[in-house]
Protein backbone atom coordinates (compact mmCIF):
# COMPACT_ATOMS: atom_id res chain seq x y z
CA UNK A 1 0.00 0.00 0.00
CA UNK A 2 1.09 3.51 -0.87
CA UNK A 3 1.10 6.02 1.48
CA UNK A 4 0.12 9.52 0.55
CA UNK A 5 0.26 13.28 1.95
CA UNK A 6 -2.68 15.58 1.17
CA UNK A 7 -1.29 18.91 1.68
CA UNK A 8 -4.35 21.18 3.20
CA UNK A 9 -2.07 24.68 3.52
CA UNK A 10 -2.76 27.48 1.67
CA UNK A 11 0.49 29.11 -0.16
CA UNK A 12 2.97 27.69 -2.30
CA UNK A 13 5.82 28.19 0.16
CA UNK A 14 4.19 26.33 2.86
CA UNK A 15 3.50 23.46 0.15
CA UNK A 16 7.39 23.27 -0.38
CA UNK A 17 8.25 23.25 2.88
CA UNK A 18 6.20 20.37 4.26
CA UNK A 19 6.94 18.80 1.27
CA UNK A 20 10.87 19.03 2.11
CA UNK A 21 9.67 17.31 5.46
CA UNK A 22 8.17 14.48 4.15
CA UNK A 23 8.98 13.37 0.57
CA UNK A 24 11.14 10.90 1.92
CA UNK A 25 8.04 9.02 4.28
CA UNK A 26 5.73 9.23 1.32
CA UNK A 27 5.07 7.71 -2.28
CA UNK A 28 2.74 10.52 -3.66
CA UNK A 29 2.19 14.38 -2.70
CA UNK A 30 -0.90 15.57 -3.23
CA UNK A 31 -1.29 19.40 -3.40
CA UNK A 32 -5.41 19.43 -1.87
CA UNK A 33 -7.92 21.87 -3.34
CA UNK A 34 -7.97 24.69 -1.12
CA UNK A 35 -4.10 25.28 -2.03
CA UNK A 36 -4.59 24.51 -5.83
CA UNK A 37 -7.70 26.95 -5.46
CA UNK A 38 -5.26 29.58 -3.59
CA UNK A 39 -2.24 29.74 -5.29
CA UNK A 40 -2.95 28.09 -8.72
CA UNK A 41 -1.36 25.26 -10.99
CA UNK A 42 1.94 27.03 -10.76
CA UNK A 43 2.25 25.21 -7.15
CA UNK A 44 1.83 21.75 -9.32
CA UNK A 45 5.11 22.57 -11.38
CA UNK A 46 6.90 23.91 -8.10
CA UNK A 47 6.29 20.52 -6.20
CA UNK A 48 7.01 18.75 -9.46
CA UNK A 49 9.77 20.58 -9.62
CA UNK A 50 11.73 20.38 -6.48
CA UNK A 51 9.96 16.12 -5.93
CA UNK A 52 10.64 14.88 -9.32
CA UNK A 53 10.95 11.15 -8.22
CA UNK A 54 7.32 12.09 -6.30
CA UNK A 55 4.15 11.39 -7.78
CA UNK A 56 2.03 14.18 -7.73
CA UNK A 57 -1.43 14.20 -7.00
CA UNK A 58 -3.07 17.86 -8.43
CA UNK A 59 -6.63 17.42 -6.06
CA UNK A 60 -8.85 19.81 -8.84
CA UNK A 61 -12.14 17.58 -7.93
CA UNK A 62 -13.03 18.54 -11.15
CA UNK A 63 -17.03 18.72 -12.07
CA UNK A 64 -17.27 20.02 -15.65
CA UNK A 65 -14.72 20.47 -18.42
CA UNK A 66 -12.83 17.68 -18.05
CA UNK A 67 -10.73 16.88 -20.80
CA UNK A 68 -9.93 20.88 -20.59
CA UNK A 69 -8.99 21.03 -16.40
CA UNK A 70 -7.00 17.77 -16.82
CA UNK A 71 -5.02 19.23 -19.34
CA UNK A 72 -3.61 22.05 -17.26
CA UNK A 73 -2.70 20.05 -14.77
CA UNK A 74 -1.04 17.39 -16.28
CA UNK A 75 1.00 20.66 -18.41
CA UNK A 76 1.91 21.71 -15.47
CA UNK A 77 3.06 18.77 -13.86
CA UNK A 78 0.73 17.16 -12.51
CA UNK A 79 0.72 12.95 -12.55
CA UNK A 80 -2.42 12.16 -10.94
CA UNK A 81 -5.10 14.23 -11.19
CA UNK A 82 -8.93 13.93 -9.18
CA UNK A 83 -12.38 14.22 -10.85
CA UNK A 84 -15.69 13.75 -9.25
CA UNK A 85 -17.84 10.94 -9.46
CA UNK A 86 -20.96 12.94 -9.40
CA UNK A 87 -19.86 14.16 -12.28
CA UNK A 88 -21.32 13.14 -15.43
CA UNK A 89 -19.83 10.47 -17.55
CA UNK A 90 -18.52 12.78 -20.06
CA UNK A 91 -16.62 14.41 -18.06
CA UNK A 92 -14.90 11.48 -16.91
CA UNK A 93 -14.33 10.45 -20.36
CA UNK A 94 -12.80 13.27 -21.24
CA UNK A 95 -10.03 13.71 -17.85
CA UNK A 96 -9.53 9.97 -19.10
CA UNK A 97 -8.63 11.43 -22.72
CA UNK A 98 -6.04 13.95 -21.47
CA UNK A 99 -4.41 11.98 -19.16
CA UNK A 100 -3.78 9.29 -22.13
CA UNK A 101 -2.43 12.09 -24.16
CA UNK A 102 -0.61 12.97 -21.24
CA UNK A 103 0.66 9.14 -20.21
CA UNK A 104 -0.82 9.81 -16.75
CA UNK A 105 -3.70 8.72 -14.48
CA UNK A 106 -7.35 10.34 -13.21
CA UNK A 107 -8.15 9.15 -9.90
CA UNK A 108 -12.08 9.36 -9.56
CA UNK A 109 -13.28 11.07 -5.92
CA UNK A 110 -16.47 9.43 -4.75
CA UNK A 111 -16.95 12.45 -1.72
CA UNK A 112 -20.78 12.83 -2.21
CA UNK A 113 -21.49 9.60 -3.98
CA UNK A 114 -24.19 7.99 -2.23
CA UNK A 115 -23.10 4.39 -4.11
CA UNK A 116 -19.98 4.52 -3.83
CA UNK A 117 -19.03 0.84 -4.17
CA UNK A 118 -21.26 1.11 -8.01
CA UNK A 119 -19.99 4.50 -9.05
CA UNK A 120 -16.55 2.88 -8.35
CA UNK A 121 -17.16 0.14 -11.16
CA UNK A 122 -18.79 2.45 -13.83
CA UNK A 123 -15.89 4.74 -13.46
CA UNK A 124 -12.75 2.26 -13.67
CA UNK A 125 -14.87 1.37 -17.10
CA UNK A 126 -14.42 4.60 -17.78
CA UNK A 127 -10.93 4.42 -17.92
CA UNK A 128 -10.09 6.01 -14.36
CA UNK A 129 -6.98 4.44 -12.90
CA UNK A 130 -8.51 3.96 -9.27
CA UNK A 131 -10.88 5.74 -7.36
CA UNK A 132 -10.56 7.50 -3.61
CA UNK A 133 -13.22 6.63 -1.28
CA UNK A 134 -13.24 9.64 0.30
CA UNK A 135 -15.17 11.68 3.20
CA UNK A 136 -14.29 15.23 3.10
CA UNK A 137 -13.43 17.80 5.77
CA UNK A 138 -17.21 18.63 6.40
CA UNK A 139 -18.70 15.08 6.26
CA UNK A 140 -16.00 13.91 8.79
CA UNK A 141 -17.07 16.53 11.44
CA UNK A 142 -21.03 15.70 10.92
CA UNK A 143 -22.68 13.55 13.45
CA UNK A 144 -22.97 10.08 12.98
CA UNK A 145 -19.79 10.11 10.13
CA UNK A 146 -18.08 6.32 10.63
CA UNK A 147 -14.96 5.99 8.79
CA UNK A 148 -15.57 2.37 8.51
CA UNK A 149 -17.93 2.55 5.68
CA UNK A 150 -15.12 3.97 3.22
CA UNK A 151 -13.24 0.58 4.33
CA UNK A 152 -16.66 -1.37 3.62
CA UNK A 153 -17.72 0.67 0.35
CA UNK A 154 -13.76 -0.18 -1.14
CA UNK A 155 -13.40 -3.44 -0.30
CA UNK A 156 -16.69 -4.36 -1.50
CA UNK A 157 -16.17 -2.09 -5.25
CA UNK A 158 -13.80 -5.32 -6.29
CA UNK A 159 -11.42 -1.99 -7.85
CA UNK A 160 -8.43 -0.26 -7.25
CA UNK A 161 -8.82 2.38 -4.28
CA UNK A 162 -7.54 4.51 -1.84
CA UNK A 163 -9.44 6.04 1.25
CA UNK A 164 -9.06 9.46 2.28
CA UNK A 165 -10.31 11.02 5.28
CA UNK A 166 -9.48 10.52 8.84
CA UNK A 167 -6.69 8.35 8.43
CA UNK A 168 -4.09 8.51 10.77
CA UNK A 169 -2.18 5.81 12.63
CA UNK A 170 -4.77 4.35 14.45
CA UNK A 171 -6.99 4.08 11.37
CA UNK A 172 -4.20 2.94 8.65
CA UNK A 173 -3.67 -0.62 9.50
CA UNK A 174 -7.67 -1.44 8.85
CA UNK A 175 -7.52 0.83 5.12
CA UNK A 176 -4.83 -1.47 4.14
CA UNK A 177 -6.80 -5.09 5.67
CA UNK A 178 -9.44 -3.52 3.85
CA UNK A 179 -7.50 -3.77 0.71
CA UNK A 180 -6.33 -0.08 -0.11
CA UNK A 181 -3.88 0.74 -2.49
CA UNK A 182 -3.21 3.49 -0.97
CA UNK A 183 -3.99 5.64 2.43
CA UNK A 184 -4.11 9.88 2.13
CA UNK A 185 -3.35 11.20 5.53
CA UNK A 186 -3.55 15.21 5.15
CA UNK A 187 -4.32 16.52 9.06
CA UNK A 188 -2.25 13.56 11.02
CA UNK A 189 1.03 15.02 9.21
CA UNK A 190 0.15 18.71 8.52
CA UNK A 191 -1.00 19.23 12.16
CA UNK A 192 1.32 17.05 13.63
CA UNK A 193 4.26 18.87 15.69
CA UNK A 194 7.06 17.18 13.58
CA UNK A 195 4.98 16.31 10.23
CA UNK A 196 7.81 14.25 9.02
CA UNK A 197 8.24 11.94 12.18
CA UNK A 198 4.30 11.53 11.89
CA UNK A 199 5.02 10.26 8.15
CA UNK A 200 7.67 8.16 8.60
CA UNK A 201 4.95 6.42 11.69
CA UNK A 202 2.56 5.91 9.12
CA UNK A 203 4.94 4.55 6.96
CA UNK A 204 6.31 2.49 9.58
CA UNK A 205 2.94 0.84 10.16
CA UNK A 206 2.19 -0.15 6.70
CA UNK A 207 3.28 -3.61 6.75
O1 LIG B 1 -9.24 15.99 0.16
C1 LIG B 1 -9.38 16.52 1.23
C2 LIG B 1 -10.39 17.57 1.46
O2 LIG B 1 -11.38 17.48 0.46
C3 LIG B 1 -9.79 18.97 1.39
O3 LIG B 1 -8.98 19.14 0.26
C4 LIG B 1 -8.52 16.15 2.37
O4 LIG B 1 -7.18 16.41 2.03
C5 LIG B 1 -8.65 14.67 2.68
O5 LIG B 1 -9.98 14.45 3.03
C6 LIG B 1 -7.71 14.27 3.80
O6 LIG B 1 -8.37 14.40 5.01
P1 LIG B 1 -7.66 14.24 6.42
O7 LIG B 1 -6.61 13.18 6.30
O8 LIG B 1 -8.76 13.81 7.34
O9 LIG B 1 -7.08 15.57 6.78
Amino acid sequence: MKLQVAMDVLTTDDALALAGKVAAHVDIIELGTPLIKAAGLSAVTAIKSAHPDKIVFADLKTMDAGELEADIAFTAGADLVTVLGVAGDSTIVGAVKAAEKHGKGIVVDLIGVADKSARAREVIALGAQFVEMHAGLDEQAEDGFTFQTLLTDGSESGVDFSVAGGVNVSTIAAVQAAGATVAVAGGAIYSATDPGAAAAELRAAIV
